[in-house]
């Protein structure tokens, strides 16, 4: 279980000629949850975007599931196993919330060692997100906020990803819908899924995750597992400001 899914050396992006990322250097294995940590404007969602190849200027090398896509295009991505939840919901409106859910089907994939990657029906994914379940018939614009939140995370299972990136899963969302997203992510964890989530909130993220990055424009300027984190007063005043 501790094989390497992701690994990314030297990553650099940029919108336009903003130069926002500096040489990241950052390694995910296999069922791990690793935290990207900082302050608004630290580079964390770009750091998700750019893995997905969402963001046109970037160097560096990605390998995911033991191949470099660094200059995959994202669907590619997607088709290799890559989940993206971005921070904005993306859900049909138009469509319920079982709808929704058919629409992100993928076949099942296999991990690169050969066994089975985890897959999803509706019905297990249902498990997971038990308020979903009460609503399959509604059009999801009859949803709450979070509820939507749920959704896009739910659909984007039904690709059956090795890896998801989540931006911000608690930001914006009601406690028990963090709860809720909190339980999902630790699901996911035991079975193998491994994420790598953007979060500005230490206590959910020390309660999923075991490892975080530290941003500080644009750079990796701490990494440490999550319990290293929580117990340094010094680097969690100067660059999470708690
Ligand atoms: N589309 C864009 N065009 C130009 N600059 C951008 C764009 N998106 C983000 N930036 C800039 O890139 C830097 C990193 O932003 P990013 O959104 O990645 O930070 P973040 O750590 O995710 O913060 P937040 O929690 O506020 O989303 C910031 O200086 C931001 O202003």
């Amino acid at each position: 279980m501790d094989e390497l899914l992701l690994e990314v050396q030297g990553l650099n992006a940029w919108y336009g000629a903003a130069h926002i990322l500096f040489g990241l250097d950052l390694q995910v294995r296999r069922g791990e949850v690793v935290a990207l940590m900082g302050r608004n404007g630290a580079g964390k969602s770009t750091t998700l975007k750019t893995l997905m190849g969402l963001v046109a200027r970037r160097s560096g090398s990605v390998r995911f599931m033991g191949r470099e896509i660094a200059r995959a295009a994202p669907h590619e991505r997607a088709r290799l196993g890559l989940g993206y939840v971005p921070e904005e919901r993306r859900i049909f409106t138009d469509l319920t919330v079982l709808e929704n859910l058919q629409v992100g089907r993928q076949p099942p994939r296999k991990w690169p060692g050969g066994g089975a990657a985890p897959s999803w029906s509706v019905d297990a994914l249902l498990v997971l997100f038990p308020n979903l379940a009460e609503m399959l018939q509604r059009r999801a614009d009859r949803m709450s906020g979070g509820e939507q939140q749920m959704l896009t995370v739910a659909r984007t299972l039904m690709g059956n990803p090795c890896l998801v990136l989540l931006d911000e899963p608690s930001e914006g969302v009601a406690p028990a819908i963090v709860e809720q997203m909190a339980q999902m992510i630790l699901a996911l964890k035991r079975q193998g899924v491994s994420i790598v989530l953007s979060e500005q909130n230490l206590p959910f993220a020390a309660w999923v995750a075991d490892r975080a990055y530290v941003l500080e424009k644009g750079q990796i300027c701490y990494a440490a597992s999550m319990g290293e984190l929580v117990g340094n007063d010094a680097v969690r005043q100067q660059y999470l400001g708690v």
